[in-house]
């Protein structure tokens, strides 16, 4: 059929009764999900909107992140390494989307902040309960940051169990021990609460993963995958500071830290040091 005096016709076919059946809105509680954004400003500041929204859909991200991390580590353990890489693959998608967004608040000027900045009070990101669970589950582990959460105990009961429970790193490495690679016994039984410390131990592990690649080439696919969330999960982290510097300059933080030199600490940590490290001896 041909569109006709500027306008396309609907089509017979396409339902208008949704009476007593699910529309689009119902399938994704679009009313909950829109009904959500309420600037605090009086009268409301046109920008504020824009900072409500890009926290908002960056919540949503996480959870589709968290969601796969968490299936990816249980099909580790199942063994099942092709179908845990797939998850690697969708979480390596969202994060570069997650730091592509950082140029929209990025039109958020210094001055246009500061008009509702007021208005948060003491909310921070760093009270992010979903981004403090993909750290966790990355191995980013820190006790002392449950401590922001004394005031949700439900937020802290599920934090405080995932402090416990092991790692995607964790779940990698007793994979490769399963595999017959050479895992020191004292990284399979290690107290998975506390932060990974880098294993000198488990280079020459890496290393014949990277030099025998004919032998194993998922679990050297695997690695690579690693390298690259590490990398995506950096960028974002450096997207953030550099927003952050623009904005706020060297400003406290809302939620009590240094601001600028708190998130700079960040980009010192590294998830898998030894899957760095093993690049200096790769051809030595
Ligand atoms: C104008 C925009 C933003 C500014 C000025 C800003 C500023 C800050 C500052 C100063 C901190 C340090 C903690 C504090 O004392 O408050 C922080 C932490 C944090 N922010 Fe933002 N932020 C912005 C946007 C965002 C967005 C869009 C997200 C996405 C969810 C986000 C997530 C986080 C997270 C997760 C932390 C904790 C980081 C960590 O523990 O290393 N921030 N932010
Ligand atoms: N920490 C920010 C405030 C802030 O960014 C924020 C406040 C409320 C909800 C989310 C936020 N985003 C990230 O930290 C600041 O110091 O301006």
């Amino acid at each position: 059929m041909h569109v006709t005096n500027g306008e396309r016709p609907l089509e017979d076919g396409i339902r208008t009764d949704f009476s007593r059946s699910m529309d689009y809105g119902a399938y994704l509680e679009l009313d909950a999900v829109l009904g959500a954004q309420h600037p605090r400003s009086t009268p409301a500041h046109h920008d504020e909107m824009l900072f409500i929204i890009q926290h908002q859909t960056t919540e949503l991200w996480l959870k589709l992140v968290l969601h796969e991390l968490l299936s990816a580590r249980d099909l580790l353990d199942a063994d099942e390494l092709p179908v845990a890489l797939k998850r690697l693959a969708r979480v390596k998608a969202v994060l570069r989307t997650m730091t592509e967004q950082w140029s929209v608040l990025s039109t958020l000027t210094p001055s246009e902040y500061a008009e509702f900045r007021g208005t948060l009070g003491t909310s921070s990101g760093v009270q992010s309960y979903q981004y403090r669970a993909v750290e966790f589950l990355l191995g980013n582990k820190n006790e002392r940051m449950l401590a922001v959460f004394a005031s949700r105990p439900d937020v802290h009961r599920t934090l405080s169990r995932l402090l416990d429970e092991p790692t995607l790193y964790d779940a990698f490495l007793r994979l490769l021990a399963r595999r017959g690679h050479a895992v020191p016994a004292e990284v399979l039984d290690r107290d998975v609460r506390t932060p990974w410390v880098e294993t000198a131990e488990l280079l020459p592990v890496f290393r014949r993963v990277y030099e025998s690649t004919d032998t194993d080439w998922d679990v050297y696919a695997a690695c690579e995958d690693l390298v690259d969330l590490e990398d995506a999960f950096q960028v974002w982290r450096f997207r953030h500071l550099r927003t952050v510097q623009r904005t706020i300059g060297m400003k406290t933080g809302t939620g009590g830290s240094s601001g600028v030199g708190f998130l700079r600490r960040a980009l010192d940590l590294t998830f898998f040091p030894e899957l760095l490290g093993v690049r200096t001896l790769i051809g030595t």
